[in-house]
């Protein structure tokens, strides 16, 4: 079994919960609140922007030209293609450029942004793509399973094309490719860390979508200034 079958089978817990969360289901059934996306989406911006710079710093760590071609390459579609989609986002919610710009990140999208530059500053490559890996995978997962989802919302619809579509799914499977051939043949303790780095990621993908249905903050008040 390759890596990344073992580890999406021990995390299949924690994904079918993401795939039952009340945010996912009323976004699939077009009942979710707009102001509960709205906050989804800056906070997802603002998650999204900083894994493009893990992203790039996946291409520094590549050990050749192809690989960090290939890195730098989805650092930019995660810029021109999902960043540009939640701009789409921004303007159809009315997000205002100040509201923009006094934005701060809940607890759960600093702490998840937080753990993917920890890998990146602790380990190889390997480690940077265990921790980006949920990201890329889960989403699409869910947008397979919301393909035949209608609802009759333009930004749920959109955010479920895109999540749902082929050049999305082309990404993934070229990470999850290279996610393979990368744990081969390492030794088994390389692969429970790289195995933890991958479940730490997938319980901060279901603590977003709980972040943005409970409009998290931040407990200690003078935190709400921390970018
Ligand atoms: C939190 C999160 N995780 C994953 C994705 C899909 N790239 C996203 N937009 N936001």
């Amino acid at each position: 079994m390759g890596f990344c079958e073992r580890v999406r089978r021990e995390c299949d817990g924690i994904w079918e919960a993401s795939f039952r969360h009340p945010f996912v289901e009323a976004l699939a059934d077009g009942t979710l609140d707009e102001d509960v996306f709205r906050f989804y989406v800056l906070q997802d911006a603002y998650y999204l922007s900083h894994f493009a710079k893990v992203q790039a710093l996946g291409a520094v760590k590549a050990k050749d030209l192809l690989t960090t071609q290939s890195f730098a390459k989805h650092a930019e579609a995660t810029c021109s293609a999902e960043l540009a989609l939640h701009e789409e986002f921004f303007t159809m919610l009315g997000v205002t450029p100040e509201e923009h710009a006094a934005f701060r990140p809940a607890p759960t999208a600093y702490a998840y942004t937080s753990h993917m530059y920890r890998a990146a500053v602790e380990g190889d490559l390997a480690d940077v793509l265990a921790a980006l890996l949920p990201c890329y995978w889960l989403y699409w997962e869910i947008g397979e399973r919301l393909k035949g989802a209608e609802p009759g919302h333009p930004i749920y619809d959109k955010w479920i094309a895109t999540y749902g579509s082929e050049w999305f799914g082309e990404l993934v499977n070229e990470q999850i490719d290279r996610m393979n051939r990368l744990a081969e043949e390492l030794p088994e303790e390389r692969i429970l860390e790289l195995g933890e780095r991958f479940r730490k990621s997938s319980i901060y993908e279901l603590n977003f979508w709980e972040m943005a249905w409970t409009r998290e903050q931040w407990e200690t008040p003078e935190m709400e200034g921390v970018r």
